[in-house]
């Protein structure tokens, strides 16, 4: 496969494109206890038993609690800064709904570099993100693998939009325990850049995918 990608020596920084960006160490502590509490709040409601009596009561909590969060809004299409511990700096959507850490329906899946080359990370899904009894939405798989792979083209300077993706389950994927993602790139091609990776569990991989994902036009690299 030719190499011929051009990658970047940064990624290009979300401001130069109109867009909004907000550091993750800015995101308030009670932004981020917020989140996860309407994490589990979704959990809760989706495998309650409560009678009529709790569930209104719950009813009018989450009502009130709602009211107080129609004031400002980040606008769609807001970017995270995040810095990943060896320096580097990454831009992410902050509402990105695999990875995003403002979106409570994120679960959320973090990436970090890997030691073997690529990219790794770790996630448990809970009972919302359900397909099978008990397993992983087969969907959900399909997202971990495409953020990742995207993060993986990104995390090489070659930010860009999945064009194909292709996902083989392998093994059931349970829900409610560590689940293993990583991701690289395999080659590149003009703006083309050939992406693989993994979900496993216990060490046993459950999901493989391969993707294109096809590099943004960037300044100064005449798209080509
Ligand atoms: C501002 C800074 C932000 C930094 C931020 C960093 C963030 C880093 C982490 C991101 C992590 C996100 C991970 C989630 C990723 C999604 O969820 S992306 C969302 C889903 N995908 C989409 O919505 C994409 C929809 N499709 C499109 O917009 C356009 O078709 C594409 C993919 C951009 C390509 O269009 P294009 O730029 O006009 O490309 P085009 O010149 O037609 O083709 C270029 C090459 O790719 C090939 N190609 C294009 N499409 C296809 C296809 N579908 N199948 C096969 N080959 C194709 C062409 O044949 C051509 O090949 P060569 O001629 O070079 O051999």
């Amino acid at each position: 496969m030719t190499v011929d990608a051009k990658p970047v020596a940064e990624l290009p920084d979300p401001r130069d494109f109109g867009l909004a960006v907000v550091p993750e160490k800015e995101i308030p502590a009670e932004l981020a206890s917020l989140v996860e509490e309407v994490r589990s709040l979704v959990d809760a409601v989706a495998h309650t038993k409560a009678g009529a009596h709790e569930l209104a009561a719950a009813r009018d909590a989450v009502a009130a609690a709602n009211a107080c969060l129609q004031g400002d809004r980040h606008d769609v299409g807001t970017m995270v800064q995040q810095t990943w511990p060896d320096g580097r700096v990454e831009y992410g959507t902050l509402t990105n709904v695999v990875s995003g850490p403002t979106n409570a329906a994120a679960p959320p899946l973090r990436m970090e570099a890997a030691p073997e080359g690529g990219l790794r990370g770790e996630v448990v899904l809970n009972g919302t993100y359900q397909g099978p009894p008990g397993l992983v939405h087969g969907g959900w798989l399909a997202a971990l693998l495409d953020q990742a792979l995207g993060a993986a083209a990104g995390a090489e300077g070659m930010p860009g939009l999945t064009a194909d993706l292709n996902v083989n389950y392998r093994n059931p994927s349970p829900l409610d325990t560590p689940l293993e993602v990583t991701a690289r790139v395999t080659g590149t091609e003009r703006r083309k850049v050939f992406v693989a990776g993994e979900v496993r569990h216990g060490g046993r991989v459950t999901a493989e995918g391969t993707a294109l994902m096809v590099r943004m036009n960037l300044p100064g690299d005449g798209g080509a």
